[in-house]
């Protein structure tokens, strides 16, 4: 197993308050790494931390083994190959799915600069495999307005693939979805790990069940549990805060 980010002692404070509390993880290559426990554990913010939205009181967050990610700015991150997908989708709803991608693959953070940017020939080729992998090839000239909810989530993550990152941090992928949607996204989850590790924050559990390769629980900021959802569903402390309470209808 090779590890792609190692968490260290982290901690992120907001007004004293502490949201995230000496956190210590290992996310390893080619996992659907997921982070689960009830709301306002600490979850969003640990994504945040790891993207460079907030800056940690202490710790280090390692990247491939060396660099430490808490140092950079949010758009270096992005450079250095970590994507993160908000939950509310950012897709262009006045462009076509095909402009969408354009304008990620030009890898312009400006709206105004990647619009007089023309793509080549190898991102035509990127734009074309990543569309046929999340399923909207044959949807590529219609407007991404018309998407249903579910096609709209898989081209934001076709967006985020198109810079390829090596590792992707999802916020409630699945929420929303109807069951058929839900399996659709874990089956493209499971395709996209092969190449790009995934750290998922998600509240439905039967997803998690069904797609997980690990789970780290957390609760008021701090690790509860980790290990397979076989394990830590059995762990009577993650019941007690999280599982047995309904955690899972909270979202
Ligand atoms: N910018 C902020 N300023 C102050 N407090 C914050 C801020 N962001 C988050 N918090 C607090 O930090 C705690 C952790 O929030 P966070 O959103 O990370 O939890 P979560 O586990 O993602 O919850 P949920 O499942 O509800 O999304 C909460 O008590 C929240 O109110």
């Amino acid at each position: 197993m090779e590890t792609i980010l190692q968490i260290q002692d982290l901690t992120v404070n907001f007004d004293g308050f502490k949201a995230v509390d000496h956190v210590n993880t290992k996310i390893e290559k080619g996992e659907i790494h997921f982070f689960i426990g009830p709301n306002g554990a600490g979850k969003t913010t640990l994504l945040d931390a790891i993207c460079g939205r907030v800056k940690p009181k202490t710790g280090s967050i390692l990247f491939t083994g060396g660099v430490d990610v808490t140092q950079y700015s949010e758009n270096e991150i992005v450079n250095i190959g970590i994507g993160r997908k908000f939950q509310v989708p950012s897709v262009f709803t006045g462009l076509t799915v095909q402009e969408n991608m354009e304008l990620a693959a030009v890898k312009n953070r400006s709206l105004f600069s990647s619009i007089f940017h023309k793509t080549n020939k190898e991102q035509e080729e990127l734009i074309d495999d990543i569309l046929d992998t999340i399923g909207l090839y044959g949807k590529k000239h219609q407007n991404s307005a018309a998407l249903a909810h579910g096609e709209k989530q898989w081209l934001e993550i076709g967006m985020l693939l198109a810079q390829k990152p090596r590792l992707m941090l999802l916020d409630e992928p699945v929420a929303g979805m109807g069951r058929a949607e839900t399996e659709k996204t874990g089956e493209l989850l499971k395709k996209i790990a092969k190449d790009c590790t995934m750290i998922v924050v998600e509240h439905d559990m039967e997803f998690v069940r069904d797609y997980s390769s690990k789970v780290t629980v957390l609760h008021e900021g701090a690790i509860l549990d980790e290990g397979s959802m076989a394990d830590v569903q059995k762990n009577q402390k993650v019941i007690d805060v999280y599982l047995g309470r309904g955690g899972e209808r909270d979202a």
